[in-house]
């Protein structure tokens, strides 16, 4: 590996949406309480209005605000320009370390930028693989071009881990930590526990939808906009025709998502069409959930932990772990099927039952404190 650290080591901390903030914020809280680090954060703000709800509730206060996000912007001039802002970051900076996470562009201009400049780079949620590079686009590429990079690989899981060998990444360097997003999730769970009205927000819709099980839904996924769209808010006016079933379902802020959202779903009356829940109110929102419908990486993390089915709209997954364990099942974009798995899990209790086991193969809740422990061993 590198050099015995030196302290205080200066880490660099580097994203740009609600995903990643959600499972960074956890390492950055441990690195600001822990003196043999300086802890400088940098967001490219490659998502502006969700990256700051989880900036809000963490306390987080970024040292650098790229503030990148512009319409419409294509892929090339969003990368052109985080790799240029991030690497002048890094030239005043003059990290020991830079921590990326998971596979947006950001986390991979900021892992080529730390390159360049022969910074260590540090890769939290390493090793999630799909197995094809345009599922998910672009960030199977995103992650794998991280991987060849990084000197510290933090996996998930083994699973994860043994994706990264298996690509020939030197072994000294592959750690399973486990996923921060159960750092979060914990963190966030006991906040709420001591202020309540932190995710007090939804009680008005709790009481509309009295007696009836809710079914929350995400869905964003590039791969899924256009026709996954539609089957998908198809899928989701059939099961609402229930009467003992009600959705509610924060619709994200992307216009591929919204238009069909809207004209599909909007003025239905056991759906509720919600703006971006902030992070308390997501983590309440599972709590209240009988299951979820999801095409999110994080959720699929999320929910197991918690005891909620999830029915994954997406035709891969790169993570496996909550299939393979039962709590999580792949069910694609077919309107017909999606419709059926859900029935299956609302009308029958032994098919639920073998779901809805609290199972956590994503972490214990202390991902943060080894991925401390490996950066300060340098
Ligand atoms: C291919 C893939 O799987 N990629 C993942 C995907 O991330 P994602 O799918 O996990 O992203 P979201 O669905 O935004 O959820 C993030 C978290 O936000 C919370 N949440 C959700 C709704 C809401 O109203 N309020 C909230 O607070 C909730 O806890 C959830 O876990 O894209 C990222 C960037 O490309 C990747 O880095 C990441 O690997």
């Amino acid at each position: 590996m590198n050099a015995p650290a030196t302290f205080p080591s200066r880490i660099l901390t580097v994203f740009g949406t609600r995903p990643e903030a959600i499972k960074l914020f956890p390492l950055v809280h441990a690195l600001e309480a822990d003196p043999r680090f300086e802890s400088r954060v940098c967001v490219s703000g490659q998502h502006r209005g969700m990256l700051d709800q989880v900036l809000a509730i963490s306390g987080l206060v970024p040292d650098y605000d790229l503030n990148l996000m512009r319409p419409d912007q294509s892929l090339d001039a969003l990368t052109a320009a985080l790799l240029t802002g991030l690497g002048q970051v890094m030239d005043v900076e003059r990290p020991e370390w830079v921590v990326v996470q998971g596979d947006t562009a950001t986390a991979m201009a900021g892992a080529l930028a730390a390159y360049y400049r022969k910074i260590p780079v540090c890769h939290v949620e390493a090793g999630l693989r799909s197995g094809n590079i345009h599922h998910p686009w672009p960030e199977e590429i995103n992650r794998r071009i991280i991987g060849t990079i990084a000197a510290l690989h933090c996996a998930p899981t083994e699973t994860a881990a043994e994706a990264l060998r298996r690509e020939t990444v030197d072994r000294a360097t592959v750690h399973v930590t486990g996923n921060t997003v159960i750092d979060a999730l914990h963190w966030i769970t006991a906040r709420i526990a001591e202020q309540p009205e932190l995710a007090s927000g939804l009680s008005e819709l709790e009481r509309k939808f009295g007696g009836k099980r809710v079914i929350g839904v995400t869905s964003h996924r590039r791969e899924n906009f256009g026709g996954g769209m539609e089957a998908i808010a198809g899928a989701i006016r059939r099961l609402a025709a229930r009467q003992d079933v009600a959705v509610i379902f924060p619709v994200h802020l992307n216009p591929n998502v919204r238009q069909v959202m809207n004209a599909e779903l909007a003025g239905l009356d056991n759906v509720a069409l919600i703006e971006p829940l902030d992070y308390p109110h997501f983590a309440h929102l599972l709590g209240l959930a009988t299951l979820m419908l999801s095409d999110s990486g994080g959720v699929q993390e999320e929910a197991p932990a918690l005891g909620k089915p999830v029915l994954v709209m997406r035709e891969t997954t790169e993570r496996p772990e909550g299939i393979e364990a039962g709590t999580a099942r792949l069910v694609g974009t077919d309107e017909d099927r999606i419709v059926a798995e859900a029935e299956r899990l609302l009308d029958d209790p032994a098919a639920y039952a073998a779901m809805a086991r609290a199972h956590n193969p994503f972490g214990d809740g202390k991902s943060s404190a080894r991925i401390v422990e490996l950066l300060a061993r340098g």
